[in-house]
């Protein structure tokens, strides 16, 4: 399902460093350069990064973020200024043409008024164009903002993304989680995850091979996919291991799900070259409580499925 990334090409990765400095007005200091440089490359192959590499071009990307966030607040506000600082200026240049008009009308007693006007006049024409030139460029620095912030989000979504399955991955998980929880205790919803993990997975790929265990994960990916709402979220907690997170459902509902997808992995098992590869799992359910946190509900779950494990696979159990 998922394409291996493009090679590297390090030419490549100094230019869009060396761009994304200059972009930001930071000095091509080796260290800011060294930092950028090693969050594109994370960026551009995740798949054969670490953990912690991973982790630090997320941030690095997160505190992009930020900067960009108070840009684009600075330049909605210069341009509001200067907006209005533009508006005011043409119509002092109306007020003054129309003063210059009436002096003209008595030469004599208004000659030095007349000069002192047009003085006035050119250095407001002066001041009105480098008024309406700022504005110009601040426009252009909005757009560019923008694209970056488009490119950031592109990335982002890159971070939190499993490259086999193409569900959300643990770094995804984190901020969503915590969002998610936040939302259920404001709106006192309920919430619940179901942590399920794939049964003597480690047999498939010894019998079959990794790659083969590899499409098996893909495969029960999109089973889920297929059970799940639209606004439920499946994420790539572990190997073998999948979350589902799901808003607006109780430990019913939760256990339904979980009954669905177990039905629906036995109907379609993976087929390796003309043979069956049958699929269960065993699953913990919890559903958030009043005064947790996303990680003590996970733990919860987790606690469930070591014991739906120990007491026979393909069980689900339910957390207290
Ligand atoms: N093919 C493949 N295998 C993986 C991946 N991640 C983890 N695994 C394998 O998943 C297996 C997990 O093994 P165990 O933890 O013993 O679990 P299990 O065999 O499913 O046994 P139980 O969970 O106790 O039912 C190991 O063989 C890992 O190598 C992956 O991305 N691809």
């Amino acid at each position: 399902m998922t394409s291996n990334p493009p090679p590297v090409n390090p030419v490549e990765i100094a230019r869009i460093a060396l761009k994304r400095l200059a972009e930001r007005g930071l000095p091509p200091t080796p260290e800011n350069y060294a930092q950028f440089y090693n969050a594109i490359v994370t960026i551009k192959s995740p798949g054969t990064k670490t953990n912690d590499e991973l982790q630090h071009a997320w941030q690095v990307l997160c505190k992009l973020d930020d900067v960009l966030a108070e840009a684009r607040d600075t330049t909605a506000q210069l341009l509001e200024s200067l907006s209005e600082s533009g508006e005011n200026m043409a119509a002092s240049l109306g007020q003054l043409h129309h003063a210059r008009r009436e002096a003209l009308l008595d030469e004599q007693s208004h000659g030095t008024m007349t000069a002192l006007l047009e003085d006035i006049i050119s250095s407001t024409h002066t001041l009105h164009a480098s008024v309406s030139s700022s504005h110009d460029d601040i426009v252009s620095i909005r757009d560019s903002v923008k694209h970056i912030e488009e490119d950031l989000a592109y990335n982002r979504k890159m971070l939190e993304q499993d490259p086999l399955t193409g569900t959300l991955n643990r770094q995804g998980l984190d901020h969503l989680l915590a969002r998610e929880v936040k939302r259920a205790q404001r709106g006192e919803s309920k919430f619940t995850v179901v942590l399920f993990d794939l049964d003597d997975f480690k047999q498939i790929n010894d019998r079959f091979g990794h790659l083969v265990g590899d499409q098996v994960l893909v495969h029960i990916a999109n089973l889920a996919r297929a059970v799940l709402r639209e606004s439920d979220f499946l994420v790539r907690y572990g190997g073998e291991e999948f979350l589902l997170l799901l808003p607006e459902t109780d430990l019913n509902g939760a256990s339904y799900v979980a009954d669905r997808l177990r039905l629906v992995a036995a109907k379609t098992p993976f087929i390796h070259h003309n043979r069956r590869i049958e699929i269960s799992f065993s699953s913990g359910i919890a559903e958030l409580h009043a005064d947790e946190n996303g990680r003590a509900l996970v733990l919860r779950a987790d606690e469930a499925l070591y014991r739906a494990k120990h007491t026979g696979r393909g069980r689900v159990e339910l957390a207290e």
